[in-house]
């Protein structure tokens, strides 16, 4: 609409200087001044409407893609994401979706009209005299097909522009995370060179991609430049021979410009096109992610909370290692195992196998007698809740990270919760209680404390089945010892499966599984096994065990 009535402008300010050279009466200039006027309010209330309008649309797109992303980054994870860096993926749902953003929201009616204008132009032209839009016609061919020629270019030189930049932001957030160790080993200058070094990188891809695109616009400019004067040259020739009249001159170069700065501008946004198939191939192979675990059925629910392993072996994608081999036993519900192991071993990634972040290469896990694959992801994983070595913080308050494990928890259950975790006492001396905002996935706080609110997510829900990670590991005895009376109070019902290694946590166990080698090396109480010498014994004494 904006482009239409900016060509009609032009159109009839044309017509009117061809009205005046012919002098034409004071009424019907008149008549077309006003008709001009009126197309010039329309023009900049459509080009008010369209920058409106494309705003709405501009952020609804961007939010389907961002959604769209996290949808292939979760269906994916943790296996596939792990191959991603997070400055990668940072940077393909940011200006990579901004880009295809610019392209949907304010170039697609643009190239329809801009292809429409010079259609009509020759329509008209046609009207005048057939010989102009004989020559017009290739004129605007050229123009349209001319970036065709370097179409394969512009794609290799925006996906150059797209890599580096994601190689830069990769090393920024890099950089930016692991900040203190950089400089707790004077390492600034090593990371400050391979800084230089991508921005260097993305400095050469952007001047390649620049000259290129820079030639293109002064081709196409050119092109546009010799369309009028070909027009002028057909005018003045149609004029001597077919005897059209030159105060027509001005109507038809108006129609000429008319048809061809809208296609120049969509053309100069269009130099873009190289950079814009990259970005959306980088967007498109997220969203595509394969998922790393089928989903189950939701009509599924389990009957109990019996855990069975079935020779189960495990390798992890991409490896061709195995870390589980054959592994069979069982958990009863309400039975507090504790796992121990080499650092290693695979005790974590029994973890993961229960929360079917990944599927076992052979063998089966089992809930109450049916496969765990058969369950919906969202079924199973509410009857696990899992604090993990490196649980993560929301940048929310922390009643809200707590209440992550319970969503309709009331104040009164978080702060029981946070009880039990040894968490009360220190967040009641916080100058805002429950309402501090962990900053950075909890960097505002200490690694005991953060572990202690991931645990209290864990006590908050309702699971069943509590896997806890050596969540003993950041405390201090006394805390030790407050929670293992907190889990030694949680309802007899609740399964807990602890992955530890220190000796108080081991000896609270019913069970121990001491894993060694991918397989169950020894099965007993904390008595049993270090009184028979088993590797137990070993594990605890060795300096090499975490
Ligand atoms: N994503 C992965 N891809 C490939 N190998 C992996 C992956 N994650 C873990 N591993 C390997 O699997 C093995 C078991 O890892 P896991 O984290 O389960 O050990 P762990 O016993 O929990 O160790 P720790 O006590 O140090 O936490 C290790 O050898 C590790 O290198």
């Amino acid at each position: 609409m904006a482009q239409c009535t900016t060509f009609t402008c032009m159109i009839i300010a044309g017509w009117i200087c061809t009205l005046v050279l012919s002098g034409s009466s004071p009424d019907t200039l008149g008549f077309f001044a006003a008709v001009l006027a009126f197309c010039v309010v329309l023009t900049a209330l459509a080009h008010w409407a369209l920058a409106w309008l494309s705003h709405d649309l501009a952020f609804a797109l961007i939010e389907t893609l961002q959604m769209s992303i996290f949808d292939g980054i979760a269906r994916a994870s943790p296996g596939r994401s792990h191959q991603q860096r997070m400055g990668d993926i940072a940077a393909i749902a940011t200006s990579d979706a901004e880009l295809m953003e610019r392209f949907y929201a304010h170039m697609l009616v643009d190239y329809l009209t801009a292809f429409l204008m010079p259609g009509i132009a020759l329509v008209i032209l046609l009207f005048v005299s057939p010989w102009l839009c004989v020559i017009f016609l290739p004129c605007v061919l050229m123009i349209v097909l001319a970036p065709l020629f370097s179409a394969r270019w512009a794609k290799k030189q925006g996906k150059a522009v797209a890599e580096s930049k994601s190689v830069l932001n990769s090393h920024i957030a890099e950089l930016a995370q692991g900040w203190k160790d950089i400089q707790m080993f004077g390492a600034e200058g090593r990371y400050s060179m391979t800084l230089q070094q991508a921005n260097a990188r993305l400095n050469n891809a952007q001047r390649k991609y620049g000259a290129r695109n820079g030639l293109e616009q002064g081709l196409r400019d050119g092109l546009m430049a010799l369309s009028l004067i070909a027009l002028l040259v057909a005018s003045l020739n149609s004029s001597h021979d077919a005897g059209l009249s030159l105060a027509w001159l001005p109507f038809i170069l108006s129609i000429g410009a008319a048809a061809i700065v809208p296609l120049l501008e969509v053309l100069q946004v269009g130099g873009q096109w190289g950079a814009l198939r990259a970005s959306a191939e980088r967007i498109f192979l997220l969203q595509q992610l394969p998922e790393q675990v089928h989903d189950g059925l939701a009509s599924i629910n389990p009957q109990g909370h019996r855990l069975q392993f079935n020779n189960v072996s495990f390798c992890y994608p991409q490896s061709d290692t195995p870390v589980l081999n054959n592994l069979s036993f069982t958990i009863e519900p309400g039975e507090r195992v504790a796992i121990a192991g080499m650092s290693g071993s695979g005790k974590t990634t029994l973890a993961y196998l229960l929360l079917r972040f990944y599927d076992p290469t052979s063998g089966t896990l089992s809930l109450n007698g049916t496969d765990l694959s058969a369950f919906s992801l969202k079924t199973l994983r509410q009857q696990i809740a899992w604090v993990s070595q490196e649980s993560w913080l929301f940048n929310d308050t922390i009643e809200n990270n707590i209440r992550l494990g319970r969503p309709d928890a009331t104040f009164s259950q978080i702060e029981q919760a946070a009880k039990s975790a040894c968490a009360n006492e220190f967040i009641c001396k916080l100058p805002q209680g429950y309402r501090p905002i962990c900053t950075k996935g909890g960097e505002n706080l200490s690694g005991g404390q953060r572990q202690r609110i991931a645990l209290a997510r864990a006590l908050v829900s309702d699971s069943p089945v509590i896997i806890l990670d050596e969540v003993s590991a950041g405390l201090d005895g006394e805390n030790e010892r407050l929670i293992l009376a907190a889990l030694e109070s949680l309802p007899k019902t609740r399964t807990l499966i602890m992955i530890a290694h220190r000796i108080p946590m081991l000896k609270s166990a019913e069970r121990i599984l001491l894993l060694a080698n991918g397989r169950i090396a020894a099965a007993g109480s904390f008595g049993a096994l270090t009184a028979e010498g088993t590797s137990l014994s070993a594990l605890l004494v060795n300096p090499h065990t975490k």
